[in-house]
């Protein structure tokens, strides 16, 4: 996402830019249907070193970075603010929580309060922090005060989404990207 702007104005540049995530999607379809195999892809990207679950969550997660180049590309900030929410929001609370999340949320003992608190903090700085830089390279004209406001909105929002005992139902790298960019398509709508 950082590097968008260094794409031209061409129509066809955002789909350029999809170019490395989709030959990684190619890559994790390939290795995660173990029709070649990469040990190396397969232990830094896996849980339990199997191929098969390079299928779900890594496989989503380039999924959504091509949607949302595609999709939003730099003319949005909908597509910045749900790449912030999974990337830096859902990624740092699998860090935070794994670490130091002994206090575990009353409804869901499979996260904790480390782990959403840190998921929020994060997703909205990140989240603010990539709006500034494409505001500063002139592709938004933003009102800050309410861009917070509605930051702080999606980040909530999402990182209620996150908190829920859904991950068997709902990979989140579907459901957080997806709740922030209905709940900001719909915050930044007017
Ligand atoms: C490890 C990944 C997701 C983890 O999912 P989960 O823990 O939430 O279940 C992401 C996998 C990433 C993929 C193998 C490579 C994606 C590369 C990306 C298209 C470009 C990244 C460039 C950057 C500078 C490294
Ligand atoms: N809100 C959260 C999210 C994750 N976590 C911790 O991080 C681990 C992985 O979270 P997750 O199942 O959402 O994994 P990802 O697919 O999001 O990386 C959980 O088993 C928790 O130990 C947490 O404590 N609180």
């Amino acid at each position: 996402m950082a590097s968008w702007p260094i794409f031209s104005a061409s129509g066809w540049a955002r789909y350029f830019a999809s170019v490395v995530p989709l030959t990684n999607c190619l890559r994790l379809v390939i290795h995660g249907l173990s029709l070649a195999t990469d040990e190396g892809l397969i232990k830094s990207v896996t849980r339990e070193g199997k191929p098969e679950e390079l299928l779900r969550g890594p496989l989503y997660y380039v999924l959504v970075l091509i949607l949302c180049a595609v999709l939003f590309w730099r003319e949005s900030p909908v597509g910045v603010i749900s790449l912030a929410m999974m990337c830096g929001g859902d990624g740092i609370a699998d860090i935070v929580g794994r670490r130091f999340g002994s206090t575990k949320l009353p409804y869901n003992k499979q996260k904790s309060w480390a782990g959403s608190l840190s998921m929020f903090v994060l997703g909205f700085l990140v989240s603010v922090g990539m709006l500034y830089y494409f505001s500063a390279l002139g592709y938004f004209q933003l009102d800050w005060v309410s861009t917070v406001e509605r930051v702080a909105l999606v980040s909530f929002i999402a990182t209620m989404v996150e908190s829920l005992p859904i991950t068997g139902m709902v990979d989140d790298n579907i459901s957080v990207p997806l709740v922030s960019m209905v709940v900001a398509s719909l915050a930044f709508a007017y």
